[in-house]
Formats: structure tokens, sequence, C-alpha cells
């Protein structure tokens, strides 16, 4: 293995050579699965060695590296450098012009899709095709986010919210916010996607019934909460009787959620039929779609355009996926930063009772209140630009590309990973200023013509957490909505702190959470804060 692996990075490396940029070697690949069950504690390890420490091996050969280099390497050596590793080259780019030309040349910079084939648990769908199949998987899920998917999004949001906020203001100190929030999030996706609601119920300190089969929302947790293993052992071999009881409640789980998919689809298919219109939301809007595009499709061209059955499933699948952890890790960041800038809660709490008044959030409407909340929304931003939960990967292929950086014309080899640098890209100090690193969310508000803030766009190419061009986010909204409405019920009238310890003052308990938010947040399937329940929260009225 070992001469193989170096044989490879040579030949890997004399490629490397030829697009003329800055190089890293590292020994292992980025993707060896085996190498990322240990890469943070190996590597951790070996920095403890003295005098050996800090090197290309220790800086880059884990996973989330980028959360802690932020824009060091891109400073050290310009908007393009190449880490080559026995797998492949890796291209990191930090430059907005030069990543929005690889974003519009789709065909050319494509998806890896061998990276995301393992999200085919329940059917093809969004994130494992490309080209042709892509265009029309899009084109009919994008119907599926629409402005009624947001009405619906505000609404359970704020219903959850206000319970969640209960909870945690009758505990002395919270631990259970990344819990909570992501049951917040499975929450809203359940009514969104399935139209079924749930009362929040934290799992601090209960009981959790794990039996999959006995609800809905319990199966599509334990699928969530499992899908990398579901991933890499496959449904097919966890539906083997002699396995542990663990695996065989993972694998009850997904037949509960197929299950379920399975008769949402058949009600809607005999409402459909009836001429009858049931409950709006994303699995009924998904097969009303197909079902249009499949009848115009066949008129214009005389094929069936429509999402087959199982493509139907893939696709309510990835959006939970995709839905889920994104959405409450930066609802558990933001949170944390929020606990730990008092002053920015004001700041927050200022808009919040000048929009809403003395009005029950019960009477909080969507179309009325959303567009005003600009504050809640630049919290929201400014925590994505620092802690962008979601990895892009594009690559040439089995082709040579040229692409032009700054002033440098470089061609890239075939199978070349090309990385749009986030990390690096939403701290520069070219595109966010000197201090580019500070958590200040004031920066996206501007004020407009006639007094009013309004969100500050940045300059195309310099924002990109939910990625760009025509693969960009199709959640983007959606994820806005539940963020600003879970904001709004939680700050208006309520302060967050972290706990104190023993004999700490107020400001060291705030630098402690700083340090914890910036020294233990990595990158697992998502970036994410590992333990947040290290800081425990308290919750006071204004
Ligand atoms: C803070 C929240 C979110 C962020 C930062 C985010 C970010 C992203 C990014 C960067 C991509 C592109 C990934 C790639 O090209 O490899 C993406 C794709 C996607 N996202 Fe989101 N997302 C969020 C929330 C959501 C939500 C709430 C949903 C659905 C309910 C969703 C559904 C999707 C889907 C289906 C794709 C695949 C699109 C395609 O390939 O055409 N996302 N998201």
């Amino acid at each position: 293995w070992a001469t193989y692996s170096a044989a490879c990075l040579l030949i890997n490396y004399r490629s490397a050579r030829k697009l003329g940029l800055p190089i890293r070697v590292l020994p292992i690949s980025h993707g060896n699965p085996f190498w990322m069950i240990v890469d943070r504690k190996v590597t951790s390890l070996c920095r403890c060695i003295p005098f050996v420490g800090d090197n290309n091996f220790t800086r880059y050969n884990w996973r989330g590296w980028e959360v802690e280099d932020k824009c060091r390497s891109h400073l050290e050596m310009g908007d393009a450098y190449v880490q080559v590793t026995p797998g492949r080259n890796w291209l990191y780019l930090c430059s907005s012009e030069s990543l929005l030309e690889v974003f519009r040349r789709r065909s050319d910079f494509s998806r890896p899709l061998e990276l995301y084939e393992l999200l085919r648990i329940f059917g093809s769908n969004l994130a494992t095709v490309d080209g042709e199949k892509w265009k029309k998987q899009r084109k009919i899920t994008a119907s599926c986010f629409n402005e009624s998917t947001s009405e619906v999004v505000w609404t359970e949001s704020i219903t959850l919210a206000t319970d969640m906020l209960k909870f945690w203001s009758s505990k002395e100190a919270v631990s259970s916010t990344a819990d909570d929030v992501r049951t917040l999030s499975l929450h809203v996706l359940s009514k969104a996607g399935f139209g079924k609601s749930f009362k929040f119920q934290s799992q601090d300190g209960q009981s959790v019934d794990t039996n999959p089969a006995l609800n809905y929302k319990e199966s599509l947790k334990i699928v969530l909460d499992n899908c990398v293993l579901i991933m890499a052992l496959g449904t097919k071999f966890l539906s083997r009787p002699w396995l542990p009881t663990k695996l065989q409640n993972v694998h009850q789980a997904c037949v509960a959620f197929q299950r379920h998919m399975t008769s949402v689809y058949e009600e809607e298919k005999r409402a459909h039929a009836k001429g009858l219109s049931s409950d709006r939301n994303l699995l009924s809007s998904l097969i009303r779609a197909s079902n249009e595009e499949a009848r115009a499709s066949s008129v214009s061209t005389g094929s069936s355009g429509g999402l087959t059955e199982s493509e139907i499933y893939g696709n309510m699948f990835v959006f939970n996926f995709a839905g889920h952890d994104t959405t409450a890790h930066t609802l558990m960041f933001a949170i944390a930063f929020l606990a730990a800038n008092p002053e920015i809660q004001t700041w927050l709490s200022e808009e919040l009772r000048a929009v809403f008044a003395n009005r029950a959030a019960d009477e909080w409407d969507y179309h009325r209140d959303y567009p005003r909340l600009v504050r809640c929304h630049a919290v929201l931003m400014e925590t994505v630009r620092l802690y962008t939960p979601v990895p892009v990967a594009k690559w040439t292929e089995t082709s040579t590309q040229a692409l032009q950086v700054g002033n440098k014309s470089v061609i890239i080899p075939p199978n070349t990973m090309v990385i749009p640098s986030y990390a690096a890209l939403h701290t520069h100090p070219r595109y966010w200023g000197e201090d580019s690193l500070e958590w200040r969310p004031a920066r996206w508000v501007a004020k407009s013509t006639d007094g009013k803030e309004e969100l500050k766009s940045p300059p195309r190419g310099t924002f990109m957490a939910w990625s760009e061009g025509d693969r960009s986010c199709p959640g983007k909204k959606f994820s806005q909505v539940e963020f600003v409405a879970t904001m709004a019920v939680l700050f208006k009238d309520w302060r967050v702190s972290p706990q104190l310890f023993g004999k700490e003052r107020d400001t060291d308990a705030r630098r402690r959470l700083l340090r914890l938010i910036e020294t233990d947040s990595a990158q697992v399937l998502l970036l994410q804060m590992l333990h947040p329940e290290r800081a425990p929260l308290c919750w006071s009225k204004i």
C-alpha cells in the first residue's frame, strides 16, 4: 500500500507542477475512509511532537482543516494553490472571479458524483445526478420551494420555537441547545415536507423511544442520524436478521420511512385521480409538479418527462438530509455567538420590538413581517459567513480545463478536484476588511435612501454559503425563513448568556464560549460545534 501510494503521489506531484502554482504535498488522500476515522486524533498527537509538529501533514491532512486555517494559506500562497495527495490533486481557489467562472461552466467543472452516490438510499435525486437528468429533476423540484412552503415554514418555526423557549426558560441552564434546535429543524421539515405537525419535546433528560416502527418522525430522525452508516453499509446489508438490535432498528427506520412515503404517495395519487386537492406540502407538490411535467412533455415530445416513484422518494430524502443539520447547526452557532455578545442581542431585540410591538407570536405575518427582519437575517448571514456549513467540490473529470486566476491562465489537468475555499473567501480581508474574522452582523446592514435598514448584498462571488449558479441551494429561502422566525421568537423578549462556572465573571464566561466556538468546531458531515453542551446557556426575560 505504502509503495503504491508513494508512486501515485509522485505521478500526481509531476502533474501538479505543470499548473505552475504553489504546492503542498500530503501523504494520505482526503477521501480515505479509514483515515477519516482517526485523522483528527493522529494529526493532533503529531502536532505535539517537538520540532516536527508543524508541517503540511499536521496542517492540512485532516477533515475540517479549512475552519482553523481560514484565509491564512491563501494569504501565504495567493488565490490558487494545489494539495497533492496519492488519490488526486486538489486545487483550492479563493478568487471571486475564478469561482464565478467555475460555477458558470457547469459542464467543464462538474460535480464529482461518486462522492454523492451514497445519498441514493431511497432513489436517485438532485444530489446524485448531473447533466440532462439533473436538469429535469431540478426543474420539477424547484417549483416545490415556493412562497406557500415559506409560509408553512414561518408558522411552524414560530410555534416550535415558542415551545422550545418555554422549555429553555423553565430551566436554570440548558445543555441540550444543539439537540433541541435539531428537533425544531426536523419538525419543521416534517410539516413542510409531509404535512405532519409534531409538538416540540426536548430530549434533555428524557428517554427517547427508539422503536422506529412506532412513528414516522422517529423513523426519519433515526434515518438522518444514521445516514452515514446506512450509506456505508447499504440498506440490503442492514436487513440481515442476525445484526445487533441497534442496526436492526436502523433498518426498521428505513422501512418505516419508505412505507410512510409510499402511503402519502398513494394518497396523493388517489386525490389527484379524483381531481381533489390535498394538503400542500413538499411531497404532494413534488408529485403534482412531476405529473404536470409528464403531461406537458408527452404532449410536446411524446416522452415521459416526470419523476419516477423512486426519484420522488430519493428527492424527499435529500430535502430532509440537506435541510436538517444545515439549519440546525447554523442556529446553534448563532445562539452561541449571541450569548457571547449581549450588545448584539439588544440590537436584535430593538428591531423585533419595532416590528412586532405588542402583537403575540401567533399574529406575526409572514408576508408583512418577514421582509422587515433585516437584523435577524444579518445574524444568519454573518454566522454562515464565518461557519459555512456545506463544503462544495467540483472536478475536471476526464478533460483538461483552462481557468483564469488573476492575470494567470492556469491549465488544469483531468481528474483534478477544484475546491472553492469558502472559509478563505468568506474571511479574506480583500473582500471583508481588516475585521474579517470578527462576528459582526451589522456589516450586513445598510440604510436605504428613505432611511430604512436593508440587507447589504456583498459583491458577486465573495459570498457563496448557499453555493452559486444553477446548482445553488434550492432550500435557501426555506432555511432563511426558519432561522429568522426562530430568532424572532427567541430574542424579542428574552436574553441568553453562558452559565457562570464557580466564581467566573460574565466577561470571562463569554470569552470561554467564544473560545469553544473557535477551537471546538469541526467538519463532521457538515461544519458544527462539537461539544456545545460544555457551555450551558441560561435564558432570562428582559
Ligand atoms: C443554512 C442552511 C443551508 C445551507 C448553508 C445550504 C447550502 C447548500 C449548498 C452550499 C449546496 C450546494 C452543494 C453542492 O453543490 O455540493 C446546497 C445544495 C442543496 N440544498 Fe442546501 N443549504 C441549506 C439548507 C437547505 C434546506 C433547508 C434544504 C431543503 C429543505 C436544502 C436543500 C438542498 C438540496 C436539495 C441541494 C442539492 C441541489 C442540487 O444539487 O441541485 N438546503 N445547499
